[in-house]
């Protein structure tokens, strides 16, 4: 393993385990006596990890410690969510989408640290992704504040943010299954020149679409607003993504019948994008 995916990984597991082993430790009553200690001492390693040692150990790698503050701190917001979605009914789903959102960031980067090292940047973590994703975010967290005061029993439909849940994690895998397949293929930017190596992946869940890892995220995205029961946002999502993805796969489409040629427009006959209504790039004969 990549010493960026050790840290990413150590970090993250010690951001959220700072925040849930104090409650685990408590459910065994023989370690009662003792997680208080155990607590504060995986608190101040945690911070030391994440947060100030790392930059003073590694002062000649900055981006050690810029991995560590992020990789950490989405394990301590992870953490917390997992504490809010069991210990509250009013925001038990609230928490089920900050683990999701938590999650999701952490994973791309170790994704990408474990399947494609060489394009890894700190971009990678995907949290600098666009004004209109931060503002799609923060949409979210006020529509479900504002409705949980309005109509607090809108947010307790449970079998509605029960089918969120599994189209979110469904998506989630989906888009990870996506980055193992293709490998050192897939590139969070799209190439507008084709790098040596770089092959047409037609296998795996390729087979199934064209997009595995736009579905994946679309499904996710869209998952994410029926767990939080948001009617607003899940139809300003749903137009909002379907145009984002609908223009990103036509661009890349040029790009990759441009790269692959007779081989791409005869994956393009055989397989769907996977997306509902998007064709892709149609070229005319
Ligand atoms: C963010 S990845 C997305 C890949 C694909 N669109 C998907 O949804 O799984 C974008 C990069 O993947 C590359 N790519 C897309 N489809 C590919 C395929 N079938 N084989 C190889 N590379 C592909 C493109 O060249 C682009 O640079």
């Amino acid at each position: 393993m990549i010493r960026q995916a050790k840290i990413s990984f150590v970090t993250f597991l010690s951001g959220a385990s700072v925040v849930l082993l104090p409650p685990l430790m408590t459910i065994i009553p023989s370690a009662s006596f003792l997680w208080q200690d155990l607590w504060h001492a995986l608190l101040m390693i945690h911070f030391l990890v994440c947060n100030g040692a790392f930059s003073a150990i590694y002062v000649h790698q900055k981006d050690s410690y810029k991995i560590a503050v992020r990789a950490g701190n989405l394990g301590f917001a992870f953490g917390l969510s997992v504490l809010l979605s069991f210990y509250s009914t009013w925001w038990c789903h609230f928490g089920w989408y900050m683990m999701a959102l938590t999650f999701f960031h952490w994973s791309e980067y170790q994704t990408t640290a474990l399947t494609n090292s060489k394009s890894l940047t700190l971009e990678s973590f995907l949290l600098d992704h666009s004004r209109e994703y931060k503002l799609a975010a923060v949409a979210s967290c006020l529509e479900f504040v504002l409705e949980n005061l309005i109509f607090p029993d809108l947010k307790q439909l449970h079998w509605v943010s029960g089918f969120g849940a599994v189209l979110t994690i469904g998506g989630e895998i989906l888009r990870k299954l996506s980055m193992f397949t293709a490998q050192t293929n897939f590139n969070h930017h799209i190439q507008h020149t084709k790098q040596d190596g770089h092959i047409l992946v037609t296998r795996g869940v390729y087979r199934l679409f064209r997009h595995p890892s736009y579905v994946g995220w679309f499904a996710w995205s869209l998952g994410t607003q029926i767990m939080l029961c948001n009617p607003v946002c899940l139809i300003a999502y749903t137009i909002v993504s379907w145009r984002f993805f609908n223009e990103r796969i036509y661009e890349e489409e040029i790009c990759l019948l441009n790269f692959f040629g007779e081989d791409y427009l005869e994956y393009q006959r055989r397989v769907p994008t996977g997306i509902p209504f998007i064709y892709g790039y149609q070229q005319m004969l």
